[in-house]
């Protein structure tokens, strides 16, 4: 199990322009994608390769290529879906299946209304996202979904993180790995993470 916060530069310079409460929808979407694909490549890293030959123009030679069932990647409905096209950019084969749970505004409590994955999902490493990690409660649900369908490897990518939220899904599953653009201060009263940016699903899709 590892939880990392991705401190790279770039990331954390496109962080601030979707924490920025004036960004407007085109730039929050595009951005969003960007840094999911940023962070795909520190998640991808211990991604296993199959060993194979090729052909250059000179000669041929051992080379290496991700097998045909290496990665499926999971989007929280509806707000993960902002960081699915910046993922398939960097892994074009991987299979995508679709989790859908919404947060009930009062309890805070996640509410399931959708699933579809891939047949072969148990055989693949799973990236599992949603850019929020606020209460922990939705991703607890979906990768306790996901293990009941038999998945083994599963990591969990988002852009922030409350502390409190990241400290109940390692206690209940601490064989998943964590990535976030940042570990931010904490929860508001309303259960949204401070300083955070807001509701994230209303900003990719221009909800309100
Ligand atoms: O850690 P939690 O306390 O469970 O909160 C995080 C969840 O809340 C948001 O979804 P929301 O319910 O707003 O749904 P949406 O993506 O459809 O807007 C967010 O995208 C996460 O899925
Ligand atoms: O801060 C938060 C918490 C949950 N969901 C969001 O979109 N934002
Ligand atoms: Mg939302």
């Amino acid at each position: 199990m590892a939880i990392v916060e991705v401190n790279h530069p770039l990331i954390q310079h496109k962080l601030t322009f979707l924490r920025n409460k004036d960004t407007d929808t085109k730039t929050f979407r595009e951005t969003l994608n960007e840094i999911a694909g940023l962070m795909t490549y520190e998640a991808t890293k211990e991604l296993k390769l199959e060993e194979t030959e090729v052909e250059t123009p000179l000669m041929k030679t051992k080379s290496y290529i991700l097998p045909d069932k290496a990665v499926a990647v999971v989007p929280i409905l509806r707000a993960g879906l902002g960081m699915v096209d910046g993922i398939l950019a960097l892994v074009p084969t991987a299979k995508v299946g679709h989790i859908g749970v919404y947060r009930n505004e009062e309890t805070l409590e996640p509410v399931y209304y959708y699933c579809k994955l891939p047949t072969d999902i148990a055989e693949r490493k799973v990236i599992l996202v949603d850019p929020m990690l606020a209460t922990g409660g939705s991703a607890i649900y979906a990768i306790d979904y996901l293990k009941e369908n038999g998945v083994t490897d599963i990591t969990f990518m988002c852009l922030v993180a409350a502390p409190e939220g990241l400290a109940k899904v390692i206690k209940k599953h601490p064989d998943v790995d964590i990535y976030a653009a940042k570990i931010d201060q904490g929860l508001d009263e309303n259960g949204y993470i401070y300083p955070g940016l807001g509701d994230c699903g209303d900003r990719i899709f221009g909800t309100k």
